[in-house]
């Protein structure tokens, strides 16, 4: 298994009517590789994974899985299996009944079809549920469920649209953890979708950053943090995001550049060279987010620890970590 499930896009395009949903996108994902794909609303992740499974057509490109250009085999012949958001269950068949659904299809007998919906039912935790409906399950089983569909369908791809975004902040850690386990046991080639910068960072080995229906950039999520290609990027990976300053400024005077700093780079340090006013302090527990002001109107926010003992309308000193200056170019927004 471990050495099929390489998709290769080639000039994949899809346009609704005037909105260019994917624009020339190449992307390649290795043979047991999980890629998370990431981007705002409407950069086109989800159409990315829909042509994937064929539940949609490009307008121009290649879908090439396994060396094999998929763009004419219908969905129910590729070796994919989606998870959506909504889990997409059947509401009028138990639990057991939506296992064995896609078994059934595929005439694999009774018995058998049984014998593999309980030891995936096993695997996921959820043997105990197999007589309910799925209106008498939660949300995280409900995900579970989904899921256990999907790996009887014994896919070489995993296609997963936010398959964690409707569960609450405990479950989703969880269920995060489950999820790399189980993709680590099956070596099975993943595509993921997330809204969550901490599944963007954790839950891959490569991140590819979507915006208007390109690729920005892909690479291992650390990576892509440190060292972002761009301005776009730089905003969007890491919550909040970069301080990005046009001309250096306060950072220090950098013409036809952009200087960035992350918000944990900027630390309070009374001999610090930066002075602001702190406009708003965010608590968040372990951690506060401050929101200040320089007297040139420069906003920047700092990650700081949980007490840092300053309130709004207070001055205070900040120091740049010099290592971790970002430079990109003013015109062009790349990283220089
Ligand atoms: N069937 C469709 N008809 C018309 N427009 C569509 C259709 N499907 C997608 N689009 C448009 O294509 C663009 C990309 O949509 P897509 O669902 O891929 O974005 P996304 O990145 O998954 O967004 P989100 O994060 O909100 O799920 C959007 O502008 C969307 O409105």
């Amino acid at each position: 298994m471990g050495n099929r499930g390489a998709i290769r896009l080639e000039s994949l395009t899809r346009s609704y009517g005037r909105v260019v949903a994917l624009d020339d996108v190449d992307l390649e994902v290795r043979a047991g590789e999980m890629i998370t794909l990431v981007g705002p609303s409407g950069s086109g992740k989800s159409t990315i994974l829909r042509l994937i499974a064929g539940l949609d057509r490009p307008d121009q490109g290649r879908i090439v899985v396994d060396g094999q250009d998929v763009v004419r085999v219908p969905p129910h012949r590729r070796a994919v299996a989606m998870v959506f958001q909504d889990y997409a269950l059947y509401p009028h068949l138990t639990v057991l009944g939506n296992l064995l659904f896609g078994l059934r299809v595929r005439r694999v007998r009774r018995a058998e079809a049984e014998r593999r919906a309980r030891a995936a039912a096993d695997r996921l935790g959820i043997a105990d549920l197999l007589d309910r409906y799925p209106d008498q399950t939660s949300g995280g089983q409900r995900q579970r469920i989904a899921l256990a569909r999907a790996l009887l369908r014994e896919p070489t791809v995993y296609l997963l649209d936010e398959p964690l975004a409707s569960l609450d902040a405990p479950l989703r850690f969880a269920t995060r953890a489950d999820l790399l386990a189980l993709h680590r046991e099956l070596g099975t080639t993943t595509i993921h979708v997330t809204h969550d910068q901490a599944e963007a960072m954790t839950l891959g080995d490569r991140v590819a950053v979507l915006d208007r229906g390109r690729v920005r950039q892909i690479g291992p999520p650390q990576q892509v943090y440190d060292e972002p290609a761009d301005t776009f990027v730089a905003g969007f990976l890491g919550s909040p995001p970069m301080n990005l300053v046009p001309g250096g400024g306060v950072l220090g005077g950098a013409a036809g550049l952009i200087l960035g700093v992350r918000p944990e780079d900027l630390e309070l340090d009374t001999d610090g060279p930066i002075e602001a006013t702190v406009e708003a302090a965010e608590a968040l527990g372990s951690e506060t987010i401050l929101l200040t002001r320089c007297p040139d109107g420069t906003r920047l926010t700092v990650r700081t620890g949980p007490r840092p003992g300053v309130r709004p309308g207070e001055g205070v000193r900040l120091r740049p970590d010099p290592g971790r200056l970002h430079r990109f170019d003013a015109e062009t927004g790349r990283r220089r």
